[in-house]
């Protein structure tokens, strides 16, 4: 059977869009052409192949011209969201030929976040040896014989583990840590390390998941050695990481935010599910994309381990002054509810949108892009 030729005037107009299509692509390898010029000034002056607040004020310059020419926004952030992604990928290839190699030794690496490092330092050309649960070399070993030793076992166990290997690495390496705190670690480093041990203490911000450190956090504190401290920073920007440099307290205290206040919220939510007994198939049948992202992020908790979230929790010196906080502001919306007050939650309410104003045109854009993001694709 044959197809039945189109339209004379669709054909017109088909060969007119796959010209353009075509200067399109030149423009493409042109732009590629260019990231490699990038690549090549970035590798030169040490600079990190992402540039957060570069790709935010290119972006928001395109999403404007869009407008004025009738592009949609969403294409047009569509669009470069793939094209960045293109030029970090590139960049970070072109960068980690160049990059300084050295032999990196995981204690802790049949799991989680170390198994991640193991293999993408493995995938990005380094000589990467590892061990855990009773799999590989003696840890003492692993970290007597390599130029950066990193403990990533469970938060729980990391000072034990710190203190029990630091005494072999050998001077000249690097001790570093991954925990999800980092006053106790980096104190356990510094003691127990020798003299000529250097020491950096670490803490990537996301799950181990993904091919790389793309456009993800890591929050680096200083410990011993300037020069060390430059490597680990370089390593993590190699893959495409974007680093953040605090002291260990204050990690500790953004983490008492960041991690244990909201974690707790989360497992609070699953909790109350539970205690419920939700139906949730069906829930999710009326669901707004609000409540998508939110049941996803509990569901996502709770198909990790107990044991690291438990850890989260209870490790963090700050966690129970905030925990407290969390308490008593729930039981005001508790009573809130429970008496109808309607007047206290609307008084609380503007209190803390007085508080939140500045953050009120970041709020909408990033919450827009997640729940867009949800509705297109989830
Ligand atoms: O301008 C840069 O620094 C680039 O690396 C180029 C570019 C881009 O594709 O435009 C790519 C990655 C950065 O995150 C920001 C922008």
């Amino acid at each position: 059977m044959s197809t039945p030729s189109p339209a004379p005037e669709l054909v017109a107009i088909r060969d007119e869009l796959a010209a353009k299509d075509r200067e399109l692509v030149a423009i493409l390898a042109e732009r590629m052409r260019l990231i490699r010029e990038v690549a090549r000034i970035k590798g030169e002056k040490g600079l990190p192949s992402f540039d957060r607040e570069r790709e935010g004020a290119h972006l928001d310059d395109l999403v404007a011209l869009g407008r004025t020419m009738n592009v949609p926004d969403d294409v047009v952030r569509d669009v470069y969201a793939r094209l960045f992604a293109a030029s970090r990928l590139e960049q970070r290839r072109i960068l980690q030929t160049k990059a300084e190699h050295f032999s990196v030794g995981i204690i802790g690496a049949t799991q989680g976040m170390g198994a991640f490092l193991a293999r993408v330092l493995k995938n990005g050309g380094f000589e990467v040896e590892t061990m855990g649960l009773g799999e590989g070399p003696k840890a003492e070993e692993v970290a007597s014989r390599n130029d950066l030793v990193i403990v990533a076992v469970p938060i729980a166990a990391t000072v034990d583990v710190i203190r029990r290997i630091a005494p072999h690495v050998r001077p000249g390496a690097c001790l570093m840590d991954i925990t999800s705190i980092k006053s106790a670690p980096l104190k356990a480093m510094l003691e127990a390390a020798p003299e000529g041990v250097d020491v950096v203490a670490t803490h990537p911000m996301f799950g181990p998941h993904g091919g790389d450190f793309d456009r993800q956090k890591v929050v680096l504190c200083r410990g011993r050695g300037d020069a060390a401290f430059a490597r680990v920073k370089k390593l993590f920007e190699s893959f495409g990481a974007e680093t953040i440099e605090a002291t260990a307290e204050e990690h500790d205290a953004q983490m008492a935010l960041i991690q244990v206040l909201v974690h707790e919220k989360t497992m609070v939510l699953g909790s109350v599910l539970e205690r419920l007994k939700a139906d949730l198939g069906r829930s999710l049948q009326f669901a707004s994309p609000i409540y998508r992202t939110e049941l996803a992020m509990i569901g996502r908790m709770f198909s990790q381990r107990a044991e690291l979230y438990a850890d989260i929790l209870t490790v963090n010196p700050e966690a129970p002054r905030l925990s407290h906080v969390f308490e008593q502001e729930a039981a005001h919306f508790a009573r809130a509810v429970a008496m109808g007050d309607r007047e206290s939650v609307v008084k609380r309410f503007r209190e803390v949108a007085e508080f939140m104003k500045d953050f009120a045109s970041w709020a909408k854009k990033q919450s827009d892009a997640i729940l867009d993001d949800l509705v297109r694709h989830g």
